[in-house]
């Protein structure tokens, strides 16, 4: 377990997806957990085609065509990072396996922080922030989730106060940098 989180630097460059389902805090905790590292925060909402935008404003859920070419994007995003070998968190649903596939055709050593929590706080959060994404489709967010195992992802439970959320989070991106650092390359 780590230590002091403040002011540590990653062994390495490295390419971190905030995933979890809508509303579990992808933009606001993954930003945060930027300026606590010193890491550049990119919201993945920002890559969506305008079409895929405008249906989940109208309250209709992406399939998986609608997802391919935004996840494709983003691949490229994260290739292009760790071609210049930079870090950086990008926040990305990533909700089943073959999409975190396509997310590390990028990067084969992307770390995934998985922030994990119950519907019924999410629903609660999605209730009081003002969003294209209504609360109305978290149902389909959570039946298409194909959660990720511990050794495919950090495990973030979020159901708890924001800074403590922060922290793990922190904890466990330091925790997994250590690990991948200490492997024989
Ligand atoms: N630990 C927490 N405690 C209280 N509120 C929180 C916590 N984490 C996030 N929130 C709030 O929950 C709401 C949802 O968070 P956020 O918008 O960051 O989720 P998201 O995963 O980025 O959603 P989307 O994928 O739909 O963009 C926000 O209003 C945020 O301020
Ligand atoms: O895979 C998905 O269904 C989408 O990525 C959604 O999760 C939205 O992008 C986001 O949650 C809305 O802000």
């Amino acid at each position: 377990m780590a230590q002091g989180t403040e002011g540590y630097r990653l062994e390495k460059s490295r390419r971190i997806v905030v995933m979890g389902v809508s509303g579990s805090g992808k933009s606001t905790i993954g930003d945060a957990i930027g300026e606590r590292m010193g890491i550049p925060y990119i919201d993945g909402d920002q890559y969506h085609p305008e079409h895929n935008i405008e249906k989940m404003s109208r309250g209709e859920p992406l399939n998986d065509d609608d997802r391919a070419g935004w996840l494709e994007r983003l691949s490229d995003l994260i290739s292009d990072y760790r071609e210049r070998d930079e870090t950086v968190l990008i926040g990305c649903s990533s909700l089943k396996n073959s999409y975190r596939d396509i997310l590390r055709q990028g990067d084969d050593g992307l770390i995934f922080l998985f922030l994990d929590g119950s519907y019924n706080v999410i629903l609660g959060r999605m209730q009081e922030r003002k969003h294209f994404f209504s609360a109305d489709m978290l149902t389909t967010q959570f039946d298409t989730l194909e959660r990720p195992t511990d050794t495919e992802a950090m495990r973030v439970d979020i159901d708890v106060d924001f800074h403590e959320v922060v922290e793990s989070g922190v904890r466990a991106i330091i925790d997994r940098d250590r690990a991948l650092s200490a492997q024989p390359s």
